[in-house]
């Protein structure tokens, strides 16, 4: 269950969604997909999205590192790493037997990336096995596990072709089974093939090309290669040169690495020189076969030149006029004698063809053979301490516009790895409820095995009839049809069409598919003219001989009569041969491609039931192969042809949800508990909260809570109020916090505004204060005795210019230092010792000009401002520990007006209270001249009286006053 605050794309396992089906799916696949997040869970399956690109440092060693031994798979983002890891740990852990046995099933469309997913699924088990190789024989296997690597390039050069799926596509199923020992050490590899489709050698469609290694080998001819396969340019091979562009990547030289890579693989896996030769003769015997023509109207003749037939015969090893008998006639040999039919001419360009198909599908076949045999374990059979881990790569379900006989197999193969994988997860699914306790007996799905019965059974499951009608030497592909409409009409999941053509309609899980029957028996039989297979069978080619059983004296004898250009005895030997064959063919069961087909079928669902499943399911994302592409229609195919939307139909039809009850009450216990914050996480609080919510239906394990896909709606349902409400009270909440803080604000606000009024009330009283102390002051000194002030002499102009800079600079050092704050008792000391080096009592008058060199009395002051007119200014400055004070008054008047003059960090003057800046003293004195005083205007300038008391009196004022001014 998607617990709430779901994110789309971020969920890594989708079984967790609420709600999974195939719109969420596609939905979070795109998702992820955009991030370049390209795997993803669903339950145990691994959802692959070929990106197209390489992403960097996805497959680095260090993820290689972090992927091993990881336990809890969920605590490392989804990776084919981790799916591989749990196949070793699973295998590692387990007893020898089929539990530990592990089978890791890859499909998709072509094109999806099965074969590159398999690649890396091998070479992360690769890894973890060494890891654990720290003896001496996990490092004897080291090469092994290179050459199982290296099998790759060898493999695609045979068995992978350019298509308009796929520029690598692989033309053959495998399966891969890698077998371990007792300490885990890879013994060998094992590989099986599965349909190649060998008509490609002989017919490629537009745009595509023959298999990669007709192209490489010409990229790694030289001049004498060339010469000992008798080979023209690739342009002159008819198999081959039908693809330009092929063409032009043999001549511009861009095959020639990976010619160069081939050839180190095939000498890094094992095969002789010898092997090799003959190998590379074939594949030329193949091209010359391909330019044979044949001419004529009833009867084949021979058209090409002799020296073509001759290259073709050469390479592959038999006698000219043998070959040439055997493409163009067939003999029919009853009871000693010998009936010769000449074949028409398309029935001789049929035989050719049907040869180098033969060819190339033994080779192939016989490579998986050898590798098995260079690379495979000691003894076939498992020894009982053995365990092994398989990878299928297998082509996926198909349906174009026509769909022949190997649509029909393969898509019979996908059906049948289909009934796999719901076995397996409906299996799961009763284990997951076993495991809980919960009783799952009601639970059912549809499953497809009347579908695989359509194709199985015998006598008259469309196999068996197709086979009846292809070993009935008259059988047609209209009589084969007519059988299976008389046989499977009406039965589930064929459909006959209307109409009289040779088709038929499948259901299949992954949607209906109808097949063209034309071909069919042909294919079915897959049969070499018994002359061909007779003049194969004397090749002096080992290789060629092997593949046809043929033995080495005839080829010998045939030799011999090769070397005498002898028709007739050619004709002697191929028919000598012929018998052989025919023999040796009426020894082997009659089988058909359709009968091999379901036998490997069956022995790989065999090796597969034999072992524990795990599935990679590749989706290719879009038609152009490129990045960045998501086209949701094509990836919604490919979910329901994978089965992925069969997987989310199988939980729909069990307990689609299965939160652990955690969860669960995480998300609904106010249905159950609306008063309780913090129900325990038991299964009676959930049956609590589902039996209130009057939900039926559901049931509870042991640590989860199953619902079915309905009931996540009702729940819903039932519990809509609650968030509603929820928002509700989140709203009130919210207004009441901010209502509250709004009050809180404001009641701040007025506390301050009540601190500044309070501020400005003292600040009030402290000048009227200091007005009266003044005024005290000027009465005290008008009390004094008239020579209580004694004029001193007028000090010389320097020595007062020098007087006044000193006490500015001692000023300021000391303003400097009130900064860092003064005890009271430190102010009065320092005002003191100013008021002393300036001669305390010591005062002055005169005018303006001179209060700045000199000093007047406060007396003298008072006198000179009696004689003046009414509105006179008597300044009086005085230097504090706070710079200068500055006083004005006026004259007969009782007003008197106190600056604070402050010296600014830039020796700046300011005016304390108004703010106004002064440059200079003289600035200053600027602003009074300009405001109410005169040049010549009388001023004195006041020091304070040379008396202690005084002196203390007025340091506590401006001391006190100081501090209320800082509040
Ligand atoms: N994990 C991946 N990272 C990057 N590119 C990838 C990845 N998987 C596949 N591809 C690309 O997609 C191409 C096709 O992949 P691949 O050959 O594995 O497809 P396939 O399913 O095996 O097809 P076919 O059935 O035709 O063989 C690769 O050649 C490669 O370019």
């Amino acid at each position: 269950m998607a617990l709430p605050g779901h994110k789309l794309g971020q969920t890594e396992n989708l079984t967790e969604l609420e709600n999974l089906n195939e719109e969420t799916l596609l939905a979070e696949l795109k998702a992820r997909y955009d991030r370049d997040v390209i795997y993803t869970y669903v339950g145990e399956i691994l959802v692959a999205v070929n990106p197209f690109k390489m992403i960097e440092g996805i497959y680095d060693v260090s993820k290689s590192v972090v992927y091993a031994n990881m336990g809890d798979r969920s605590a490392e983002p989804p990776h084919l790493f981790a799916v591989a890891d749990g196949a070793f740990q699973a295998m590692v852990n387990t007893a020898p037997g089929p539990t530990a046995n592990q089978v890791c099933v890859i499909s998709g469309e072509s094109g999806a990336g099965k074969t590159e997913s398999a690649k890396l699924f091998m070479k992360h088990i690769i890894y973890l096995s060494t890891k654990t190789s720290s003896n001496a024989e996990g490092n004897a296997a080291h090469g092994l596990e290179e050459k199982i690597i290296q099998l790759n390039p060898l493999l695609e050069a045979f068995g992978n072709a350019q298509t308009l799926m796929n520029d690598n596509s692989s033309r053959f199923g495998k399966f891969v089974q890698l077998r371990f020992n007792a300490s885990h050490h890879i013994e060998g590899a094992l590989m099986s093939d599965y349909l190649l489709e060998k008509s490609r050698v002989v017919n490629q469609g537009d745009g595509e090309r023959n298999f990669h290694v007709f192209y490489l080998f010409f990229a790694g001819l030289t001049d004498a290669d060339r010469e000992r396969y008798s080979l023209s340019d690739p342009e002159e091979h008819r198999y081959i040169n039908g693809n330009d562009v092929a063409l032009g990547d043999i001549s511009s030289g861009k095959l020639g690495p990976m010619y160069k890579e081939l050839a180190e693989c095939i000498r890094i896996v094992g095969f002789t020189d010898q092997q090799m030769n003959n190998l590379w003769a074939l594949l030329a015997g193949i091209l010359h076969t391909g330019d044979i023509e044949f001419g004529g109207d009833e009867e084949a003749y021979l058209v090409s030149a002799d020296d073509v037939v001759a290259k073709c015969t050469t390479n592959l090893g038999i006698v000219q006029d043998v070959l040439v008998e055997a493409l163009t006639s067939s003999i029919n040999i009853t009871r000693g004698e010998s009936i010769v039919r000449k074949y028409k001419p398309y029935e001789a360009e049929d035989a050719r063809d049907a040869m180098a198909k033969s060819l190339y599908g033994k080779a192939f076949r016989w490579i998986v053979n050898q590798v098995n045999k260079l690379l495979g374990p000691k003894t076939k059979r498992m020894n009982p301490t053995d365990k092994n881990i398989g990878i299928l790569d297998i082509f996926g379900f198909e349906c174009f516009d026509v769909n022949s006989f190997e649509q029909l197999l393969i898509n019979l193969a996908n059906e049948r790895l289909q009934q796999f994988f719901n076995d397996h997860i409906f299996k799961m699914e009763l284990d997951e409820y076993a495991k809980e306790g919960v009783d799952g007996s009601k639970i059912t799905y549809e499953d497809n095995t009347a579908l695989l019965d359509l194709f199985m059974t015998r006598p008259t499951g469309l196999l068996a009839l197709c086979d009846e009608e292809a070993l009935f030497p008259k059988g047609s592909d209209k009589s084969m049809v007519e059988k299976f409409h008389s046989n499977l009409h009406g039965k589930k999941g064929y459909e006959k069409p209307r109409g009289n053509d040779p088709k038929f309609t499948i259901h299949h899980y992954a949607g209906p598919v109808e097949y063209q029957a034309e071909g069919f028996i042909d294919k079915n039989r897959d049969t070499l003219p018994i002359d061909v297979v007779g003049a194969l069978r004397l090749s002096d080619n080992d290789l060629v001989r092997e593949l046809f059983e043929g033995d080495t004296e005839d080829a010998a004898a045939a030799k011999k009569g090769k070397g005498k250009r002898d028709a007739a005895n050619a004709k002697k030997n191929l028919r000598k041969s012929m018998k052989k064959a025919a023999k040796a063919q009426a020894k082997a069961k009659k089988t058909t491609v359709g009968a091999d087909f379901k036998d490997s079928l069956i022995k790989l669902m065999a090796e597969m039931s034999n072992a524990s499943p795990h599935f990679i399911r590749c989706i290719k994302p879009n038609h152009q192969k490129a990045p960045g592409m998501f086209e949701d229609e094509m990836v919604t195919k490919q979910l329901r042809y994978t089965g992925m939307l069969e997987t989310t139909r199988i939980r729909k039809e069990g307990y689609a949800f299965r939160p652990t009850f955690g969860d669960f009450l995480h998300r609904y216990k106010m249905l159950g508990f609306p008063f309780s914050a913090n129900p325990p996480a038991t299964a009676a609080s959930c049956t609590q909260v589902l039996d209130k919510a009057g939900i039926t239906g559901w049931q509870v394990g042991k640590t989860k809570v199953f619902l079915r896909y309905f009931h996540i709606d009702e729940l819903n349902e039932k519990f809509l109020p609650f968030p509603l409400a929820a928002q509700k009270l989140t709203k009130v909440a919210r207004g009441f916090n901010a209502r509250a803080e709004v009050r809180k604000l404001k009641a701040a606000a007025a506390e301050e505004a009540k601190r500044v009024n309070r501020l400005f009330t003292t600040a009030e009283q402290l000048i009227n204060d200091t007005h009266s102390v003044l005024l005290a002051l000027c009465d005290e000194d008008n009390a004094r005795p008239a020579d209580f002030f004694v004029k001193p002499a007028p000090k010389p102009k320097e020595y007062q210019d020098k007087a006044m800079q000193k006490l500015a600079k001692k000023a300021q050092s000391k303003k400097a230092q009130s900064k860092k704050g003064f005890s009271r008792a430190q102010s009065i000391k320092w005002f003191r010792e100013v008021e002393m080096k300036k001669g305390a009592g010591v005062s002055s008058a005169g005018t303006f000009e001179e209060w700045f060199h000199g000093v007047i009395t406060r007396k003298q002051s008072e006198e000179l401002l009696q004689d003046k007119q009414p509105g006179t200014f008597l300044v009086r400055v005085s230097e504090s520990r706070f710079g200068y004070s500055l006083s004005h008054k006026v004259a007969n008047g009782q007003r008197i007006k106190h600056y604070m003059i402050d010296q600014t960090p830039d020796g700046q003057y300011q005016v304390v209270g108004n703010r106004k800046l002064f440059g200079s003293l003289n600035e200053l004195v600027q602003y009074h001249h300009t405001h109410k005083i005169v040049s010549g205007d009388p001023v004195c300038l006041v020091h304070p009286c040379g008396q202690e008391g005084d002196v203390d009196d007025r340091a506590e004022l401006v001391d006190k006053k100081h501090r209320n001014m800082l509040g």
